[in-house]
């Protein structure tokens, strides 16, 4: 359904490169429900914005349902649906007229217009607030209604744009749970950007790390865990020394990293929960004794920190995914 090689997009920014895409090679099938996932500034937005015709590549290409993204610009849009960060429909409008409008726009006869309207109101829970001025709808329901409109011409791909940002945690849940269902009955392929970690991990089925403008890790969340990250081991201990100890033993653990921090162990090892047992035995037979133990699965974040030394949940990542250089280096 997408393939791109090569796909870089640059900006001149005050006389400044900035290679916000840098090679991308991208594989996505018919059906899949695929992730973009990485940082600020990683590129995401910039990547769906090429796919989506939005803006051309600088250099490489990508093929959208089998449409060149430069060459075939309209019948790519034909069978896309793309929903951006900024999207919002006209706020004096009824959802439901600005609905049946964006049909009339794809070249939907009004008859058409109103039916796919009125299936996906019901589908997407909007039939109580369908009717009001959009201006009059919560955040959720905005949100629905920007879904409602990018599938109002039933597309065969649809992109979401960071969907669920500046929603509460519920109405995120509510969100997730109705592009699942709507994928589910249509069999829509679905690409979404999210830098929300249990979003990726919850809802796609394939997890597209991008970070500095090129692809890191791609895979399932299940496999891109069990690969690049380990469950971890929180060991308590009476005092730093006995934790010092129990450090230095622990070491010799084959594949595992392990620090020490005053009285507290952290065991970064693949399967931990299996290996516990053994640890308190052993170190309990070298006279340390374990005091509190806890194992936590590995998130995709241990992902993208193991795969890049630095945290997703960083709020601070800022453009950290993009580097600048001068227009003459490029040239060079
Ligand atoms: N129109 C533009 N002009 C100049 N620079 C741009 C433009 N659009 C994006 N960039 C830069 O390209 C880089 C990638 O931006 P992009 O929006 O694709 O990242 P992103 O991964 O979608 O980030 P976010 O999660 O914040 O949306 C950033 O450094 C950004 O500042």
């Amino acid at each position: 359904m997408i393939q791109t090689s090569g796909l870089t997009r640059h900006f001149t920014v005050k006389k400044q490169t900035v290679k916000a895409v840098r090679g991308l090679d991208l594989q996505v099938e018919e059906g899949e429900l695929v992730a973009l996932l990485g940082p600020n500034g990683a590129g995401k937005s910039t990547t769906l914005r090429m796919l989506t015709t939005l803006i051309p590549p600088t250099s490489g290409t990508a093929a959208v349902a089998g449409y060149d993204v430069v060459v075939q610009q309209r019948e790519v849009r034909r069978v896309i649906g793309y929903i951006g960060q900024g999207n919002g429909a006209a706020h004096s409008q009824r959802g439901r007229d600005e609905l049946v409008s964006q049909g009339r726009a794809y070249g939907m006869s009004v008859r058409e217009s109103r039916a796919r309207a009125a299936e996906l109101i019901a589908s997407l829970d909007l039939a109580a607030v369908a009717d009001r001025p959009v201006s009059s709808l919560s955040g959720g329901q905005k949100r629905r209604l920007d879904i409602a409109m990018g599938l109002i011409h039933a597309p065969r791909l649809l992109f979401l744009d960071e969907p669920s940002t500046g929603l509460d945690p519920q109405n995120r849940a509510n969100l997730q749970e109705h592009i699942l269902k709507l994928r589910a009955e249509h069999g829509t392929t679905i690409v979404l950007t999210t830098h929300y970690l249990d979003e990726a991990d919850a809802m796609a089925e394939r997890v597209i790390v991008i970070d500095h403008g090129t692809v890191i890790a791609d895979d399932t969340p299940a496999r891109l865990k069990a690969e690049h990250a380990g469950d971890l081991i929180t060991l308590g201990f009476a005092s730093a020394s006995d934790a010092a100890r129990a450090a230095a033993r622990l070491d010799a653990l084959a594949g595992a990293a392990v620090t020490a921090a005053g009285a507290t162990v952290e065991v970064r090892v693949a399967g931990g929960s299996r290996l516990v047992p053994g640890i308190i035995r052993d170190l309990d037979a070298a006279g340390i004794a374990v005091e509190s133990t806890a194992v936590n699965r590995p998130t995709l974040d241990d992902v993208f920190l193991n795969l890049t030394g630095r945290s997703l949940r960083e709020g601070a990542v800022g453009n950290s995914g993009t580097d600048t250089v001068t227009a003459e280096e490029v040239a060079a």
